[in-house]
């Protein structure tokens, strides 16, 4: 297929660009390079420099471009930011998607999957999340990626989109020369990496009082690569006129403490941790549903937390200061 990549110099979306080359699918990735690396872009894909604010750009790019479909992550996702700043990511995320959606109907794009996120469920008191679960997002980064699901919902009904929200759970591993550098980073693993590694003195366990097994919070950790695989699938099985929602996670949580465990015993280093404070806005624990995805795409994690870990830490090892290094 004929492809656009937004976020691609992004670290999910590098990766899911870098899988669709290996299957022969033709690659452009825009991105405004504001928080992504060009180093990250994969050799064989075209590059365009564009920020989604500027719909000039945007259509430009789309226009006449034979797209047979989009794959977007292109957003801002940092919880803490958006509560700070709100009106970045409504306009960052919100109208930057509807920039998208526009230069696409304008030019006839059929299809586009979509990065949503379990923060749309925001704190559900369920074991299983499953699709069913009410929205009710707790902070604007949430908020954001749910008005854009409900756009795209629209979209499909009114003009005959085939639309897929993949709501990722938590997201850890690297690719190949592909990993995560995040500026801030803010993720548990690849700060559990940097402290294994020396390059920060300790990692924060955020909370020691959740009611949970061991007192930490809980979250569904997801394989960079089986996550890309579900995007292929989902492109593939876009239905025109229809707005589809998947979880994507393993039915099976972690805690923090398991985490660095798991380092620990990955990395064969001392991982200092320090017992602190619970972070604002963070649920006790979520885990996703799995059974729509696995029914509906044909999906199922394959990788485990240790493959996470353990190819981070391979990449970090490689990339220790990341790609400006
Ligand atoms: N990492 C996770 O665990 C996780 C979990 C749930 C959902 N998501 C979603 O997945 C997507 C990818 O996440 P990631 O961790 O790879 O993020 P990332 O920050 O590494 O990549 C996002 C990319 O989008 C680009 N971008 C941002 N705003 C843009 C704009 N207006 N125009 C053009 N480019 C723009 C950035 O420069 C960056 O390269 C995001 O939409 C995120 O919300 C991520
Ligand atoms: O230094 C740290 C960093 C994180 N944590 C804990 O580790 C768990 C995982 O935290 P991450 O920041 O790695 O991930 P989140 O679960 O907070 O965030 C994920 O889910 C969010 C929605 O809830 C967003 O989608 C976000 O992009 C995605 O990474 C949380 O319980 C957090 O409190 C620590 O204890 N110490």
């Amino acid at each position: 297929m004929r492809l656009l990549v937004t976020g691609g110099a992004g670290y999910i979306g590098s990766i899911v660009a870098q899988q669709l080359l290996a299957r022969g699918d033709d690659v452009t990735v825009l991105d405004s390079l504001y928080r992504g690396h060009r180093e990250a872009v994969p050799e064989g894909a075209a590059f365009v420099e564009a920020d989604l604010l500027d719909p000039a750009a945007v259509g430009a790019v789309l226009d006449g471009g034979g797209f047979e479909g989009v794959v977007h992550f292109a957003a801002l996702s940092l919880v803490g930011e958006s509560v700070e700043h709100p009106e970045r990511y409504w306009r960052g995320n919100v109208v930057g998607a509807l920039n998208l959606l526009d230069a696409m109907r304008a030019a006839g794009v059929p299809r586009l999957v979509f990065s949503s996120t379990a923060a749309t469920y925001g704190e559900p008191a369920v074991d299983l999340i499953t699709e069913e679960e009410p929205n009710a997002p707790v902070n604007a980064y949430g908020n954001s990626k749910l008005t854009i699901d409900r756009m795209l919902a629209d979209e499909a009904r009114a003009h005959g989109l085939a639309a897929v929200s993949l709501r990722y759970f938590n997201v850890a591993g690297a690719s190949g020369r592909l990993g995560e550098d995040h500026t801030p980073e803010t993720h548990l693993i690849p700060l559990v990496l940097q402290a294994a590694a020396g390059t920060r003195p300790s990692v924060a366990i955020f909370g020691t009082d959740y009611p949970t097994p061991d007192g930490t919070a809980v979250r569904d950790y997801v394989h960079v690569d089986d996550l890309a695989r579900a995007h292929i699938l989902a492109l593939e099985k876009a239905v025109p006129g229809r707005h589809d929602i998947f979880n994507l996670g393993s039915e099976r949580g972690y805690s923090v403490r398991e985490v660095i465990d798991t380092a620990r015993a990955v990395t064969g280093r001392e991982i200092v941790a320090l017992e602190e404070d619970r972070r604002a806005g963070d649920p006790p624990q979520l885990v996703a549903a799995n059974a729509r995805a696995r029914a509906g795409l044909g999906w199922a994690p394959e990788k485990s937390l240790e493959d996470m870990v353990r190819d981070a830490w391979v990449w970090h090892q490689a990339h220790p200061g990341g790609y400006g290094a």
